[in-house]
């Protein structure tokens, strides 16, 4: 390493020696981003990296709510504001009970620089709450969301930082949240995105992320002559990400044969086509079950439980052409990827954020797998928020076909830039280091521009 990054990377274990999930993103995109010093000694001069890895602010605060038995419940609720160079902060809001300071920190570090691949003004934020919506009432849910919205409205706006869903948000937080936001301070305005269509939403905003992730690896694919076409491809989560990635493989001549969720794994050699798709989509989203029904319900299917006992996951073991993480971080170990890859995998296409660790990418890139980082590969889904605001500012809705081919637009783009990236301060195919260089050039540029702030 550099002896630049070193220090910077030095520094960031030292402040904060427990935040694991952090330090392991700052140490991937530093490992792409020594490639850059010798080029730019701006960098040095203006301390841009020492700047970057500090959020410019962080939010922590209490969120008191009462269950349905009447007794009042405490949760910790955050939001990260990591970098405004190039717009106001964005980035989505996570319900799950582990999170904490790192995970977020990790998540809005990844959001800045996916957010400037994207090509539209957008900074990089993250915020959430160890609330687990899981087993709790709508009443319940609504009351949580009204009380986390009560505080986090001071610190965001249309122009200064706007969330959305991620892991445990959906649609119906989204709502309460806005709903909540909406009578504290009188205004209808594109604060959230992720809306309804009946109130300010943008066609294809649920489908964004998925669907981009497949336009993305599509591209990828195509620059290796290769496409979906009878391709066999193995999906985890059954979440958002998870839903629409299987949709289009499905509609791209791909076989998805496996989804998951926290509690275990589905394997479908018969395919999950879009009949079972459908019954996914109503498990998942309407009764809020668990992925174990499946195979209760398709007789073909194998379900493995999630024992505590492994040290890799069994969905990785299975044969396939390509694999989407669509999950969580860490989801595919040094085991797994070597399981991948003794199998034949020929791509990963990262829906989850960082859902490979430092080990496994590693793997990956001596195997010669292509890999589409997260930071590339599931940036529709902010791509098309961003688009969100646009038609709020506006006050406008554009048809679903409008924002399918801007989708599709983007997600061109960004493959065009990162391999350009690749190819001029890296390596050819080192997606890796041409999604953090490509990211980061914009982001540092407007740093530098703005003074030191
Ligand atoms: N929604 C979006 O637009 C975007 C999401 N992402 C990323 O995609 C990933 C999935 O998000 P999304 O689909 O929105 O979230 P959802 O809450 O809709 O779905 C998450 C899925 O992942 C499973 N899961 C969550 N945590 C774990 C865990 N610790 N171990 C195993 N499985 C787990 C959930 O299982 P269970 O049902 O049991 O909870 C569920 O199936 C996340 O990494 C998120 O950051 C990235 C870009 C945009
Ligand atoms: O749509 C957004 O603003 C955020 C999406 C998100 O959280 C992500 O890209 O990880």
């Amino acid at each position: 390493m550099h002896e630049v990054t070193q220090k910077v990377m030095d520094h960031v274990r030292q402040v904060d020696p427990g935040q694991v999930e952090f330090i392991q993103a700052v140490t991937s995109f530093m490992n792409s981003i020594d490639k850059l010093i010798e080029d730019i000694p701006q960098l040095v001069y203006h301390k841009v990296l020492d700047r970057v890895v500090e959020p410019e602010r962080v939010v922590m605060f209490r969120v008191p709510w009462f269950d349905d038995d009447g007794q009042l419940q405490l949760n910790r609720g955050f939001r990260v504001q990591m970098n405004s160079a190039i717009g106001p902060y964005k980035g989505g809001l996570r319900l799950h009970p582990s999170v904490n300071l790192s995970i977020l920190k990790f998540l809005a570090f990844e959001q800045t620089f996916k957010n400037s691949l994207t090509g539209l003004p957008m900074g990089g934020g993250k915020g959430g709450s160890d609330f687990n919506p899981k087993g709790k009432s709508d009443g319940e849910v609504m009351r949580f969301c009204q009380s986390f919205m009560t505080e986090l409205s001071r610190h965001i706006g249309e122009d200064t930082d706007v969330p959305a869903g991620d892991i445990g948000v959906g649609g119906r937080e989204i709502g309460y949240m806005f709903g909540q936001y909406k009578r504290m301070n009188n205004k209808f305005v594109g604060i959230l995105t992720g809306k309804g269509m009946s109130y300010g939403g943008s066609y294809i905003r649920p489908e964004a992320t998925g669907y981009g992730l497949v336009y993305l690896c599509a591209a990828m694919l195509e620059a290796q002559g290769k496409t979906y076409d009878g391709k066999t491809c193995l999906v985890s989560g059954s979440g958002n990400v998870a839903q629409y990635t299987t949709e289009k493989l499905n509609q791209m001549g791909a076989k998805v044969i496996s989804m998951s969720d926290s509690s275990g794994v589905l394997i479908d050699p018969s395919g999950i086509d879009e009949k079972k798709l459908a019954y996914v989509k109503t498990l998942k989203n309407v009764r809020r079950g668990r992925i174990a029904e499946y195979a209760q319900q398709y007789k073909e299917a194998t379900y493995i439980p999630h024992n505590g006992q492994r040290d890799y996951n069994p969905l990785w073991e299975v044969k396939a052409d390509y694999a989407f993480p669509s999950a969580t971080q860490n989801e595919i170990n040094a085991k797994d990827a070597r399981n991948l890859v003794a199998n034949g995998i020929q791509l990963i296409g990262e829906g989850a954020n960082m859902p490979t660790t430092l080990e496994a990418d590693d793997i990956f890139t001596d195997a010669g797998v292509l890999q589409a980082p997260s930071k590339a590969a599931n940036a529709g889904g902010v791509a098309v928020s961003g688009l969100e605001m646009s038609q709020n500012s506006g006050r406008l809705q554009w048809s679903a076909q409008t924002v399918d081919q801007q989708l599709q637009g983007i997600m061109k783009n960004i493959y065009v830039s990162i391999d350009a990236a690749a190819e001029k301060y890296s390596t050819k195919n080192n997606f890796i280091d041409g999604a953090n260089i490509a990211g980061f050039l914009k982001v540092s540029e407007a740093m530098i521009a703005q003074g030191y702030v």
